[in-house]
């Protein structure tokens, strides 16, 4: 595979669902001073598959999603997203592909003021411009079944527990159908069975909506329940790659210390 560095018999042919490319990466470096976070990235997001980075703390998982929505400038290497290099897009054009991905990031924050309603809407009237009050309702209804929250739909952030809110977080970034998902840390925070439950979400999105998602976690669990494909990052590079059994089964003793609870 020419994306990844192959890792042993860790790197099979992606379980992509199509072969249309939403993002491509390649050679991706950056530095912050002297420190090179990303020393030679190289990704490729197919259309339609959910692909999960693994990596230990501060490896640049973060800084990688920040190169793809363009609020970091790589220093060397190309972000290519809808087939745009990021890097060479105007100030209207990246507005206008930030409107085509979504991001959930670990807060998942609401805006505490707002109903949950409001906080759907906002994101409707803001992103898409939509006006129109019987749309606004009809698309706040159809989300709010999706995640299995309608009777939230009056509460106030401050009167859901942790996993709902994550839920409606989730609910107000998938509101206006964006192409591509970028979830850091979707899980972080929460007990196991809502971390499930997220996970499931996630999935269940991902079908429902036909996203293609970039999945950044450190919950096993997660990346088995959402991931069609695995990459593992060390050092600044992705060092393997796969689907979940495939590296569960790796020989390698870097590769294996992420699995070991997962047998
Ligand atoms: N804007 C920035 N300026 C300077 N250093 C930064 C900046 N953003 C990230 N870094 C540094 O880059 C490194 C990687 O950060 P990043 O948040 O991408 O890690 P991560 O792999 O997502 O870690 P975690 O799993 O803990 O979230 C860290 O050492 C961080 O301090």
């Amino acid at each position: 595979m020419d994306e990844v560095n192959q890792h042993k018999e860790g790197a099979e042919q992606p379980s992509a669902k199509t072969d249309e490319v939403m993002v491509k990466i390649e050679h991706l470096r950056k530095c912050f001073g002297s420190k090179e976070v990303l020393k030679d990235i190289n990704l490729t997001l197919h259309k339609g598959e959910n692909l999960i980075v693994l990596g230990r703390s501060g490896q640049g998982k973060s800084v990688t999603i920040q190169c793809i929505v363009g609020l970091l400038t790589p220093d060397k290497g190309s972000v290519k997203v809808f087939g745009q290099e990021v890097a060479e897009l105007s100030n209207d054009e990246l507005k206008e592909l930030r409107t085509r991905v979504g991001f959930l990031f670990q807060s998942g924050a609401l805006y505490d003021s707002m109903t949950v309603k409001e906080n759907l809407e906002f994101a409707l009237t803001r992103v898409l411009k939509i006006k129109d009050q019987q749309e606004l309702d009809q698309r706040v209804k159809e989300v709010l079944e999706g995640i299995g929250l309608p009777e939230a739909i009056d509460k106030m952030p401050s009167d859901l527990s942790g996993g709902m809110r994550k839920r409606v977080g989730l609910a107000r970034t998938l509101i206006v159908k964006p192409e591509i998902m970028l979830y850091d840390e979707p899980t972080t925070g929460l007990d196991p069975i809502t971390s499930r439950e997220i996970s499931e979400l996630i999935l269940k999105m991902q079908k429902k909506y036909k996203t293609s998602s970039i999945i950044i976690t450190h919950d096993m669990e997660c990346a088995r329940i959402t991931g069609d494909r695995v990459l593992i990052m060390n050092d600044g590079e992705y060092i393997a790659q796969g689907t979940f059994e495939e590296l569960q089964h790796s020989e390698d003793e870097f590769v294996k210390s992420f699995f070991l609870d997962t047998l």
